[in-house]
């Protein structure tokens, strides 16, 4: 039985945030963002460049004090950063004079301070092997390509055991063939873990893999969720499979008209004639398909289609 509060792990109400400005009046570069998201739940929010996608997050994160609205986290208000959220950004930003064991031991030990060091070695063990780094726990941060070492940003992050992970275009700066490696990797520790995660991300194939709905994010400056689209693919994930869905290029459209709409309409703030069109083709076909399983949309505050 999921609880009210699995329902509503995350509860992002009305959430604003103006930076000042110091020629004229304040920015409001997110105005009014709702979100709602279930325990292990994984959300990508896509928009365009300069949007606010970042803004939210590391609002979420406790870095970034919001204008105006809330945040709650499993029931309760966040009031700044801490252990049950973790984050990874485009640079994993590794301290050089430290291994890789050394890297992700160093949060590990705030963590758990009470266990052993052999428990905490093992953790970072753990998570070291998930990410595909078995071999190179004692390598340093100049031995390792830019993959390798975002792979430890993600070890680190997760080693947390945090409760939400947030990831900031993890996979920005990567080759398209890491990139797509990296993909993998975050989507079987998300297949396992089942951390409830919002993604960042400017690539449309890469919101429809990893996440269970994207959030497009409407063009700012007062930017807020103009529509979120439920992603009905069933988890573990194999990626041909999910290329090969019949529903895969119509959520695809969906997300592409989605972004021109905004690029080029005037109105900014939400739903579109053609982007509606393409959602509701997207409902009609998700309801003769089998679709995800224990996501039942009445209770999510924000369902498909939603201003
Ligand atoms: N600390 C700040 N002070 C003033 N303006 C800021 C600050 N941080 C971000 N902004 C502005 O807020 C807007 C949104 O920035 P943000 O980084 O959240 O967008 P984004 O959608 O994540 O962009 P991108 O996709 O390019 O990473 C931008 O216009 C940016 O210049």
């Amino acid at each position: 039985m999921t609880s009210y509060h699995d329902k509503r792990f995350v509860e992002i109400f009305q959430l604003t945030k103006a930076y000042p400005n110091r020629y004229a009046d304040d920015v409001k570069v997110v105005d009014g963002f709702d979100l709602v998201m279930q325990r292990g739940d994984v959300v990508s929010v896509i928009g365009h460049s300069g949007c606010g996608k970042s803004t939210v997050l590391t609002m979420l994160a406790g870095l970034n004090p919001a204008t105006s609205g809330s945040i709650a986290v499993n029931g309760r208000e966040i009031d700044g950063p801490g252990p049950d959220r973790a984050v990874v950004f485009q640079s994993p930003c590794l301290l050089p004079w430290l291994t890789t064991l050394g890297n992700v031991m160093l949060g590990v030990e705030k963590v758990y301070p009470h266990g052993s060091k052999t428990q905490r070695r093992q953790i970072c063990e753990h998570y070291l092997a998930a990410v595909g780094l078995a071999d190179s726990m004692h390598k340093y941060p100049r031995e390792m390509s830019g993959g390798m070492q975002q792979r430890v940003g993600i070890a680190r992050a997760i080693a947390l055991k945090p409760q939400v992970l947030l990831l900031d275009e993890p996979f920005g700066r990567l080759d398209s063939l890491t990139r797509m490696e990296l993909q993998d990797v975050v989507l079987r520790v998300l297949d396992t873990d089942r951390i409830t995660t919002m993604i960042i991300t400017h690539d449309v194939d890469e919101a429809i893999y990893i996440s269970d709905r994207v959030c497009m994010m409407t063009s700012g400056p007062r930017a807020h969720v103009g529509q979120i689209l439920e992603i009905p693919f069933a988890r573990p994930r194999q990626r041909a499979d999910v290329l090969e869905h019949p529903l895969y290029y119509d959520l695809r459209g969906c997300l592409i008209s989605f972004l021109e709409q905004q690029d080029h309409s005037d109105d900014k703030s939400g739903v579109h004639d053609d982007a509606s069109a393409t959602m509701q083709r997207v409902e009609a076909l998700y309801d003769t398909t089998h679709g995800r399983v224990g996501v039942d949309a009445a209770d999510l505050a924000l369902p498909v289609g939603a201003a």
